[in-house]
């Protein structure tokens, strides 16, 4: 689901060098839009962003309760080691700062699932304040030899380092679904017992995308990644110590800034996901923005089903004696519902949703 109504899409201008500039270009000034209208709020009180201690017993109630009211929480206790995750900001910093033809070299052409360039699902007006890089996690070393060709050291360090990261977020993945399973009300016997659990478990495909948010001169005329929610199961954010994240908290409507705190791992839930659990966990509507003195780096590590696998509301999330509330549905599917919903205005998940007895399917109302 996305915010905004439908839009011509940007002419298709290659970046433009945002660090050197000194105002923000008309190309990327926003005009108020429904977002703005939404005060942003600090974390603080009600609106202090949930954490989640993996390692604790009691993370699946935490999860739980996370996941149904923010769609988001702080992930902690995860043993990530920090030196994967430094490794990882400075080589994405490293990567960004290469020459504007290198990095081309590497430039997504339309269609195309990878490479260099804008964001794919989103379809906006006017351009944002970021470059971006998408991957598939497993093919870094083929995708990497667009922009390095001879390989050579710098090749082998960005691949090493993305590869580790890779390994600790697939790993993590996999514990953290079973920690779902549970905050669902599956005991562990259940959950390895579960053949769908375990197919999910096995299978999840992890997509990065690597945003570089630079300074800007007018934050506030200025958007960094624009409102969205994503549409597979769950993301892991890595950011740097740099603020910007927001979360969109309902009634009334208001943007929390996420804090960044050292070693906390963001993690965001994606329509797919709702639609597993049968709406029961929200996705996250969340945007990021910009400020003026820091360039800011943040690495989403994307996990969803693989392209040939039909997501259905999993049967211990409907409730006995009900329908399932959606469809199935694969992710590419999904995305093409999301881009004709985008073109109507429409909320994806609610075009999925079946009908039955006129009871909530859990899809929130679009913003
Ligand atoms: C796995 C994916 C999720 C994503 C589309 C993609 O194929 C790769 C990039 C992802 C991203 C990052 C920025 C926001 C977003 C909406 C977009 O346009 O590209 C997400 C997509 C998503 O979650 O749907
Ligand atoms: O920069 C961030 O923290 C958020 C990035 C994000 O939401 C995305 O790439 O989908
Ligand atoms: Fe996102």
């Amino acid at each position: 689901m996305m915010p905004s109504p439908p839009t011509p899409p940007a002419a298709a201008a290659p970046y433009v060098e945002l660090r050197s500039a000194e105002r923000v270009p008309d190309t990327h000034a926003w005009p108020a839009g429904p977002d703005d209208h939404h005060p942003s709020v600090e974390a603080v009180g009600r609106d202090a962003v949930p954490v989640v201690d993996v390692g604790d017993p009691g993370a699946a109630r935490a999860v739980a309760r996370a996941a149904e009211e923010w769609g988001a929480f702080l992930l902690v206790g995860h043993g990530v080691p920090a030196r994967v995750t430094a490794g990882v900001e400075e080589q994405v910093a490293r990567l960004f700062a290469l020459p504007a033809p290198e990095k081309a070299r590497a430039g997504r052409r339309p269609g195309e699932a990878s490479g260099y360039g804008y964001p794919p699902a989103l379809h906006l007006p006017k351009r944002m304040w970021s470059e971006g890089y998408t991957f598939p996690a497993a093919a870094v070393r083929a995708e990497f030899r667009r922009v390095w060709p001879d390989g050579g050291d710098e090749y082998l360090r960005f691949c090493d380092v993305m590869e580790e990261h890779h390994w600790e977020m697939r790993a993590l993945g996999g514990r953290l679904l079973d920690v779902f399973f549970g905050a669902l009300g599956l005991t562990a016997d259940q959950i390895a017992a579960g053949e769908t659990e375990r197919k999910i478990r096995e299978t999840l495909m992890a997509t990065m995308h690597l945003n570089l948010y630079p300074r800007c001169p007018e934050p506030e005329r200025a958007m960094g990644l624009a409102a969205h929610t994503d549409s597979g199961f769950f993301t892991f954010i890595t950011q740097s110590p740099v603020p910007g994240l927001q979360l969109l908290r309902r009634g009334p409507d208001r943007w929390v800034t996420v804090p960044a705190p050292p070693g906390a791992l963001v993690v965001v839930l994606g329509d797919l996901f709702q639609l597993l659990t049968n709406g029961r966990f929200r996705s996250a509507l969340h945007r990021a923005v910009v400020n003026r003195e820091q360039d800011r780096i943040s690495v989403p590590y994307f996990l969803g089903p693989p392209a040939d696998l039909a997501v259905a509301p999993l049967a211990s999330a409907v409730p006995p004696g009900r329908k399932a509330a959606f469809r199935a549905v694969t992710w590419p599917e999904y995305m093409g519902v999301r881009e004709k919903a985008l073109r109507t205005d429409a909320s994806a998940l609610a075009m999925l949703q079946v009908e039955d007895e006129g009871e909530d399917g859990g899809v929130p109302p679009k913003s």
